[in-house]
């Protein structure tokens, strides 16, 4: 059956009033799409129609509690069940020898002898590697190979997702991989990715938040793709949890909000190297704690 869907933006603030109307409604096949990170907000229908897709977007109009920003995008999914249709929006992507392939393309996949693929389903955990804060993280780690002996070294992935870090530490021969989320969906497709790339016994992916996460633990690698002012509130427990000349990798952070986090943890941390980049309208901050 070929289904379409129909994608609004709308303003963030009326996000948690919409959803109410749409349960308020009891309309089916709507849903909303929020981005936590971007402070984005879509309204998303799926319909069998182009046709019906259109009516049923004039009936809801009237009853948003907002005026949506833009004129709604209209696409068809093709042949797929809806619940799958997240599916749509994760394409293989590859930097140095890694490369990470959605898992329904591992048999038609291509990879060039020598390189590593990690295989993922995100499901619904963020983490493809397609959102630019994931690959701040991931280059990081990669341009932080050789710093230290890679079977000793520990790693910490603080709000792991998909999984997508952890894992990739992992197969880039990181010895020691701790993991962990304060939503337990995501420490499960966490460990349904690890199983997926033979590594169920590499990573420990635990559920826990920022304090419990961290608490008593410490590596030469944290990473925390998370978003700023969640990073800056906890700023004492991720600087605790490096180990003496290394690395805190921190992402999630709008290119606007660079500075504040950077000044933050300067404060929190005083005497590690501190250095920033931006990737479209993202950042990162890479603090470096001396030996
Ligand atoms: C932007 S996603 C990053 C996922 C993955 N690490 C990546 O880089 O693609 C942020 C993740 O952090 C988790 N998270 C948010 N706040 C958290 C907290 N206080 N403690 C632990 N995890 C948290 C979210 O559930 C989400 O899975």
């Amino acid at each position: 059956m070929e289904l379409f869907e129909i994608k609004a933006e709308i303003p963030v603030f009326a996000a948690d009033e919409t959803d109410n109307v749409l349960l308020e409604l009891g309309v089916e096949g709507w849903s909303l799409l929020e981005d936590a990170i971007a402070k984005r907000a879509w309204i998303v229908g799926v319909f069998t129609s182009a046709e019906e897709a259109d009516t049923r977007w004039e009936e809801l109009r009237p009853m948003l509690p907002a005026e949506p920003l833009s004129e709604p995008e209209r696409r068809a999914l093709g042949d797929r069940d809806w619940k799958d249709s997240y599916k749509a929006h994760f394409k293989a992507w590859k930097f140095g020898r890694l490369h990470w392939v959605p898992i329904w393309e591992r048999e038609a996949y291509a990879l060039p002898a020598g390189e590593v693929a990690i295989w993922l389903d995100p499901g619904l955990a963020f983490g493809t590697g397609n959102h630019e804060t994931t690959r701040l993280c991931i280059e990081r780690l990669i341009a932080l190979e050789g710093k230290s002996a890679k079977s000793m070294a520990r790693v910490i992935d603080a709000g792991c997702g998909s999984g997508i870090l952890a894992l990739s530490a992992a197969k880039l021969g990181y010895g020691n991989v701790e993991a962990f989320d304060n939503d337990p969906e995501a420490v499960r497709v966490s460990e349904e990715n690890a199983a997926m790339n033979g590594a169920a016994g590499a990573v420990k992916f635990f559920t826990g938040d920022l304090v419990s996460g961290l608490a008593g633990r410490q590596a030469e690698i944290v990473l925390a793709n998370i978003q700023a002012d969640v990073l800056m509130r906890f700023a004492k427990e991720l600087i605790g949890a490096v180990a003496p000349g290394g690395a805190l990798i921190l992402s999630g952070i709008l290119a606007h909000e660079n500075e504040q986090v950077r000044a933050a943890f300067v404060a929190a941390a005083p005497g590690w190297t501190v250095e920033a980049r931006t990737m479209g309208e993202w950042s990162d901050v890479l603090l470096v704690r001396p030996v």
